[in-house]
């Protein structure tokens, strides 16, 4: 009896199986000619891409989770874009690093992902269009800001056009599961600070060693089974590793946020952000001038974070990220005051919020 139950429910799901493909082919046609119209103009809409995922979430009536069928989307539009015109990702290499996996989660896998050796050298690919999109880490909610990406955007043309969260989680890996207790841990310096009080109860005598990256250390675990390596999941993939311990993080919340960064400025969506860097006149009460103009136009904001301005000594930049989109009327007001107001501003750009 339940034999004939599999089975009909197993024919059900080859009907549904077969009215999906179907579907995914008209929706794959659909793109197509939209890529079409574009003409080899500007094939990326992350506007448009933000708002596909938001209204599959809305109105996804389940079993599945909202964020699974979000993310089963973004992978159905990343294979119709691919189709229009596949995309090069630059990041900071080595291939399974955090911020690769941080380009596929936000392009998806049909997108080529392009290892470059320093954030300098993504920044470059992409001002001379030798790549598409540049993805930089930019906050870590543990480690705080990463410097150079900020530095890199004060100068840079290129402008943000879309934020990605990735909740950064470590593993112990090894090359395979039986092997002898380990002499050393190779990890990047800022992931063996994440993990320490873990280090400390698991592996106290354990040498640690701090290599440039995180897929560095998994590809010398790889290749030497007396050493363990601590890394995210898209490493332990790459380097065919077992993982011998799973989310031995300190801080069960650790996230960091990417920013994407090409050639284009985005259309308001209606959940946006604005990233701006500005430089406050040399005179006592400078920085409350930069922000009384966002709080006086009822702007939110959700990040403010200062630099030294590396032109002149103990002068600072700050960087200001802000809920909405310049073409909303308050955030109008705000970056027009805040322009009277401030010795320099420049809009980083506008893009929409995270959805997945
Ligand atoms: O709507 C578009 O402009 C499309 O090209 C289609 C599509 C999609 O698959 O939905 C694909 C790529 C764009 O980034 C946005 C959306």
């Amino acid at each position: 009896m339940s034999d004939e139950l599999l089975k009909q429910h197993r024919h059900a799901i080859d009907d549904i199986d077969a009215q999906v493909l179907e579907l995914l082919n008209q929706r794959a046609g659909h793109a197509r000619a939209i890529g079409e119209i574009k003409g080899g103009g500007i094939i990326y809409r992350p506007e448009r891409e933000a708002e596909v995922l938001r209204r599959v979430k809305e109105r996804n009536p389940g079993p599945l989770p909202g964020e699974s069928v979000a993310r089963l989307f973004r992978e159905i539009m990343s294979e119709c874009l691919a189709l229009e015109k596949p995309l090069s990702i630059a990041f900071l290499g080595p291939e399974g690093t955090f911020t690769q996996a941080a380009a596929v989660k936000h392009f998806g896998h049909a997108a080529h992902t392009i290892a470059c050796a320093s954030i300098d050298e993504a920044f470059r690919a992409v001002e001379s269009r030798t790549c598409d999109y540049v993805v930089a880490p930019v906050e870590n909610s543990t480690e705080g800001a990463v410097g150079r990406t900020l530095d890199l955007m004060v100068s840079s043309p290129l402008k943000v056009c879309g934020e990605v969260i990735l909740r950064i989680h470590h593993h112990l890996l090894r090359q395979r599961a039986d092997a002898p207790p380990p002499r050393k841990v190779y990890s990047h310096a800022q992931s063996l600070a994440q993990c320490h009080e873990w280090l400390n109860r698991h592996l106290p005598d354990v040498e640690r060693v701090s290599v440039a990256s995180n897929a560095e250390a998994a590809r010398l675990a790889s290749e030497d089974d007396t050493v363990a390596a601590i890394a995210g999941e898209a490493a332990a993939e790459r380097f065919q590793l077992v993982r011998i311990a799973g989310s031995i993080e300190d801080e069960p919340n650790n996230t960091t946020r990417f920013l994407v960064l090409g050639h284009q400025e985005c259309v308001p969506t209606g959940h946006d952000k604005t990233s701006i860097v500005c430089s406050a006149q040399n005179r006592p009460g400078a920085v409350h001038s930069l922000l009384a103009p966002i709080a006086q136009a009822g702007v939110s904001m959700t990040k403010f974070e200062s630099r030294p301005s590396r032109t002149g000594l103990w002068e600072y930049v700050f960087f200001i990220d802000m809920e909405g989109h310049p073409d909303d009327s308050h955030v109008t007001a705000a970056l027009n005051e805040l322009r009277r107001c401030a010795a320099f501003v420049k809009v980083l750009g506008a893009y929409p919020t995270a959805v997945l």
